[in-house]
């Protein structure tokens, strides 16, 4: 395969190859085309565009988990918030966000996670002020509970909250705000509702594949196609998708209702090692909190 400085120098002599040497005041169009043409050649961009937002896709290996650091860098104060911070990873997301000058102020979840603690918990003891945020359908403890249509504000940007129960009853997406200043493509953070190629496990914690199937096509697949997909866990190696592709190439979602509950069925896959510590410590927002409970 091609790395794209390759790729754009080959294009650069196509072009000139193919036309004269334009004078030095035509040179400017010529890279715009060429952009324009390296653009089409690769799809969509797997990168949103906002002079204000700071965005990082953070990885912790042992459970496969992404968690996202998202700032309003225009904004005096840089507010930012983690989606789905994982209790091992708390201290290099801490680094991050204060060697980037941000002021952390959400740790937010998309449920309670069966497969790893949340850094909630710990974000809260370690850097002062910060809020833990989680659905109200979820049950779980937090500071504060999210409902269908509820913006998460942070500066001059904000989230909005949808409701996709399936994996877990108390399922939501985060969606980037529709508007202007806010990011474009938006940007939804899935969660384990929809996966790249794939989505959530439905055999535990109130789990419904016919409520997953729902609302990924009510609340997922009614976005825009070129929003970004950034899911809560990848096990194959990718990092984005769109929603526009997961339409076409989902090997799950793109099916029938009827066969889709089938293939639900008979995922046969064994419980996540981590299931019965973390969803009790997840039920208290982190194992901080457990422990506190406990004295
Ligand atoms: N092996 C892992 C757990 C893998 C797993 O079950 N992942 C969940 C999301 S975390 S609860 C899932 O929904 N997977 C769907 C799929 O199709 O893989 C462990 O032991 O932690």
């Amino acid at each position: 395969m091609l790395s794209s400085k390759f790729r754009f120098f080959q294009l650069s002599l196509s072009l000139s190859s193919s036309s004269p040497k334009p004078p030095k005041n035509a040179i400017f169009p010529q890279i715009v085309a060429i952009r324009a043409r390296i653009r089409s050649q690769m799809g969509s961009p797997a990168y949103t565009t906002s002079s204000r937002l700071l965005f990082r896709q953070l990885f912790e290996k042992d459970s496969s988990t992404y968690t996202y650091l998202l700032a309003d860098t225009s904004h005096p104060d840089k507010p930012a918030l983690l989606v789905d911070p994982v209790d091992k990873t708390v201290d290099r997301d801490i680094s991050l966000v204060k060697e980037l000058g941000l002021k952390l102020v959400y740790a937010i979840n998309t449920h309670v996670h069966a497969d790893h603690v949340t850094g909630s918990g710990l974000l809260k003891s370690k850097v002062p002020g910060v809020k833990s945020i989680i659905s109200k359908a979820s049950n779980a403890k937090a500071d504060l509970f999210v409902e269908p249509g509820d913006k998460i504000v942070f500066g001059d940007l904000f989230l909005e909250v949808r409701a996709t129960p399936g994996h877990t009853v108390g399922c939501v997406t985060y969606v980037t705000g529709d508007g202007p200043n806010q990011p474009q493509p938006r940007m939804a953070f899935t969660g384990d509702t929809l996966l790249i190629r794939g989505c959530g496990r439905t055999d535990f914690q109130g789990g419904s594949s016919e409520q997953l199937y729902k609302s990924v096509h009510s609340q997922i697949f009614s976005l825009p196609k070129d929003t970004l997909i950034y899911p809560a866990h990848d096990y194959k190696g990718f990092s984005v998708s769109t929603v526009g592709e997961e339409m076409q190439y989902n090997p799950r979602l793109t099916k029938d209702e009827e066969t889709f509950k089938n293939i639900m069925a008979n995922l046969n896959l064994s419980y996540p090692k981590m299931i019965d510590i973390a969803v009790p410590a997840n039920m208290v927002c982190g194992l901080q909190d457990v422990e506190s409970k406990a004295l």
